[in-house]
Parts: C-alpha cells; sequence; structure tokens
C-alpha cells in the first residue's frame, strides 16, 4: 500500500488513476508520493517516507530539488503535457499585442442609440492595429512551448528567431527548418519586434532579462513572458514601459509593481488552464509517479536519470547515490559475499546523481534486511528501496515497497 497526497486542483482523471487496493489518498502526513501543481514545497518540511513527487506540469521551481535529490527523492514533471495550452495563449496575446481587440470590444460596450452603428465607423480609426505577418519573432527557449510557438508564429507569416543552447536533440527534430536559429540573445534582443521568453526558471537563468538586456531591446518592441515572473527583471520592465521603450509586457505572473502601468499585461497564471492540458497533466503525473513507486523505474525524472528495466524478479533493489566511483562495485561486493546472484542490474547517472536498480531470485527476509542495511552504509547512498511486485498485468509489473 502506498499514501499519496496531492496539492492543488488536480483534474479526477489522474488521481483516478491510483486504485483503491494499493493507494490511499490524503490520509497522512507522511506520504510516499506527493502530487501537485504550484504548490510552493520551499522551506517545508519533507516527510520522512517521501520516496517520489510529481509535478502536474513543467516547471519544477517549487519544489527543492538539491534537498530533494540529497535525500533520493525522485522529482518528476509532465513534459509537453501543457506545451499546447500555453502556446495558444502566446499566440493569442501576440494577436492581443497587435490589435488592441479588448479596447475596441471594451468601447463598443458603450455605444448607445440608433447612431451607434455610425459612431463605430467615425470612431474605429482609434483601434488600428498592426499585422504579425512580416514582423519578427525572438523566441528564447525551444523546448515543448517554444518550438510550437516558434512553429506557428512561422505559419502566421511572422520571421521566426530561436535562440537555445541547450537544445535537445529530440526538440530539433519538431522545429520547422524556416525557424532561424541565433547564436546569442543579444541577437534576439536587438533585433526582434516580439520576444517570447520559454525557459525553466533555475538559479541560472534568474533575472536573465535584466536590466542590460531590456536597454538592448529595439524600441517599441514587445515583450512575452509565460514561463515564469523571476525571469525577468520587473523594476527594469516598468522603466522601460515608462519610458516608452518598451511597447508591452505581456505576461502570465502576477506582480504589484506592474499593475495599473500603461503597456503591461498581466494575467493570472493561465498558461496551462484548459481543460485539456489539467487532464494531461494530472494523468502524466499519476502515471509516472505509479510506474515508479511501483516499479522502481524512472521516467520524466528532472533530478535523477532515466532509469527502465523490465521487472521480473521477486526482489528488485532501487538505489539512489551520490555519482561518485565504485559504488556499483560495491554493492554487487555486498551481494556476493552473501552468495546471491544479480539476475539484472541497471545504472545511470545524470549530473551528480546516480540510480541503480538491481534484481535478485528470492531470498529470505533477514539476509534482505542485511543486504539492505550495509547498502545503506555505503558512502554517497541517498535512498534505498526494496520492491516486490505484487501482480504482473501486460507486462507491466505492480510493486509494494519492503521494510527492511
Ligand atoms: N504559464 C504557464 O502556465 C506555464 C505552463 C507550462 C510551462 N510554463 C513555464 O515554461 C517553461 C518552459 O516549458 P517547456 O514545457 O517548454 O519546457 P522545456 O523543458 O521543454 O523547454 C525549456 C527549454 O529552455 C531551454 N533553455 C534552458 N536554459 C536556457 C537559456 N539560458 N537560454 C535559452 N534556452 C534555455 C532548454 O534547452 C529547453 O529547450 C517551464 O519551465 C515553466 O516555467 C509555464
Ligand atoms: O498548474 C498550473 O496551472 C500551471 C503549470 C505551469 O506553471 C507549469 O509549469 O507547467
Amino acid at each position: 500500500m502506498f499514501n499519496i497526497n496531492s496539492y492543488n486542483e488536480i483534474a479526477a482523471e489522474g488521481l483516478e488513476l491510483f486504485e483503491k487496493e494499493q493507494y490511499a489518498l490524503d490520509v497522512t502526513d507522511d506520504p510516499d508520493g506527493i502530487l501537485l501543481r504550484s504548490a510552493d514545497l520551499h522551506g517545508t518540511v519533507l516527510p520522512l517516507q517521501l520516496k517520489g513527487i510529481a509535478r502536474a506540469g513543467a516547471g519544477t521551481n517549487n519544489i527543492p530539488l538539491k534537498e530533494c535529490s540529497e535525500r533520493g527523492i525522485v522529482v518528476f514533471n509532465t513534459p509537453g503535457a501543457n506545451a499546447n495550452a500555453v502556446k495558444e495563449l502566446v499566440l493569442a496575446s501576440l494577436l492581443l499585442a497587435a490589435r488592441p481587440i479588448l479596447e475596441g470590444a471594451m468601447w463598443a460596450k458603450t455605444l448607445k442609440g440608433p447612431d451607434a452603428v455610425q459612431k463605430a465607423e467615425a470612431e474605429k480609426k482609434r483601434f488600428v492595429g498592426s499585422e504579425l505577418a512580416g514582423k519578427r519573432l525572438g523566441v528564447i527557449g525551444l523546448g515543448s512551448i517554444g518550438a510550437m510557438v516558434a512553429n506557428d508564429a512561422y505559419r502566421l507569416g511572422m520571421e521566426v528567431r530561436g535562440y537555445d543552447p541547450y537544445l535537445s536533440v529530440d526538440t530539433a527534430w519538431k522545429i520547422s527548418r524556416h525557424v532561424i536559429r541565433v547564436e546569442s540573445i543579444e541577437e534576439v534582443l536587438e533585433t526582434c519586434d516580439y520576444i517570447t521568453v520559454h525557459v525553466p526558471l533555475m538559479p541560472e537563468t534568474a533575472k536573465m532579462i535584466d536590466a542590460e538586456s531590456i536597454q538592448r531591446i529595439k524600441k517599441n518592441a514587445v515583450l512575452l513572458n509565460f514561463s515564469r515572473g523571476g525571469l525577468v527583471d520587473i523594476e527594469a520592465v516598468v522603466e522601460a514601459l515608462e519610458e516608452r521603450r518598451l511597447a508591452q509586457y505581456m505576461t502570465d505572473f502576477v506582480d504589484e509593481r506592474l499593475l495599473g502601468i500603461e503597456g503591461a499585461v498581466v494575467l493570472p497564471h493561465l498558461g496551462a488552464a484548459t481543460a485539456e492540458a489539467e487532464t494531461n497533466c494530472s494523468v502524466m503525473a499519476a502515471e509516472t509517479l505509479k510506474y515508479f513507486l511501483e516499479t522502481g523505474n524512472i521516467r520524466h525524472s528532472v533530478n535523477f536519470p532515466h532509469v527502465e528495466m523490465a521487472f521480473r524478479s521477486p526482489i528488485r533493489l532501487a538505489i539512489a547515490n551520490r555519482n561518485v566511483t565504485n559504488r556499483i562495485g560495491q554493492m554487487s561486493a555486498i551481494l556476493a559475499e552473501q552468495g546471491i546472484n544479480i539476475v539484472n542490474i541497471l545504472n545511470r547517472s545524470k549530473g551528480d546523481y546516480a540510480y541503480t536498480l538491481i534484481d535478485i531470485d528470492e531470498i529470505d527476509a533477514d539476509q534482505l534486511g542485511h543486504i539492505a542495511n550495509k547498502v545503506r552504509q555505503l558512502e554517497g547512498i541517498l535512498s534505498v528501496r526494496v520492491i516486490r511486485p505484487l501482480n504482473r498485468k501486460e507486462g507491466i509489473a505492480h510493486g509494494s515497497d519492503q521494510s527492511v
């Protein structure tokens, strides 16, 4: 039996995947897994039993990743699951930036009387906009969202320039050949009419659009930020809007300093707020967390490597450790000392951390406990789980943790 706690509104389609026979939802302060959206876990005490946290969404800046890694807690996100929703809102915002649609609609609401049509025709010159076609869009960060925005903006007739020095090969395949790759963020800032930011907020990217970047932005350009407020220096944005250097700042993140500033368009974090995206994220997060708890296999983790191995043995050890030399040798030696044959083993690393799955044949509980404890005592070991399969459906193993 696993305990799962969920924070925020998580769509029912995901929560329903946790079968009642194997999972209890929101009944304890010490869960095995947490499912959340934007709830901030920084500064909270992470439960003792916690093994995995699944973010139903892309950004994991609300989760203390370093602390989780050091405790061997695996953090997951749902890559791409809400990308289309964000892309549509960004495209809508580009259109709203180019055409004073909302202003025109608000004004039209005030029209009264039999001459409303004539007044509308006479005054419509107040709401003349411009077209996106032929304008230049700079996309900073060409991941799931940035790639979709770039491709569709090109289809709208824009010239699109993309900047992403860490682009993955998988995403690169999805980007239209018409998107022009640029080598420096400065080139995007200095040459584009519209600039949209789609990078994760991390210590390295905090305020990546700083006062100097904003100085470089072409006069009268529009900056869009549907990624995270902390990526942009808001004081510098306010100054640029007030000096009419920046035409508009369109963002999905409320910041008191922006409210009431002309040219600032602030949405209340609506990027992923569609029924489809909420369901996609909830289902992917629940599936990923279940898969990890039941088999030890890791997919879509932001702090541990991708590790998947078919679970066919009666016992599996799942070990998170620091990425230092000879850990596998020492684990194998502990098993060999006990005369245990390794049926299957897989080890992968990601940055400072590594993860190992070791499948063995049936042994008695005392010996298993002894082995698990010896592994726990090795330097750099962060967590050790002993997992046993419960039942198997269509080749997918369902397991449970055994305390030893
Ligand atoms: N407004 C919302 O509701 C909403 C919804 C989903 C995601 N987001 C935000 O959008 C971000 C991006 O989402 P995604 O799904 O596209 O993520 P993603 O991981 O698919 O893409 C991020 C891209 O940014 C690139 N990148 C990282 N550092 C960079 C840098 N310094 N300069 C340029 N590129 C850099 C990466 O290489 C990657 O290609 C998320 O991290 C999240 O903060 C917001
Ligand atoms: O849960 C949400 O509504 C927002 C999710 C979004 O910020 C993300 O990072 O995916």
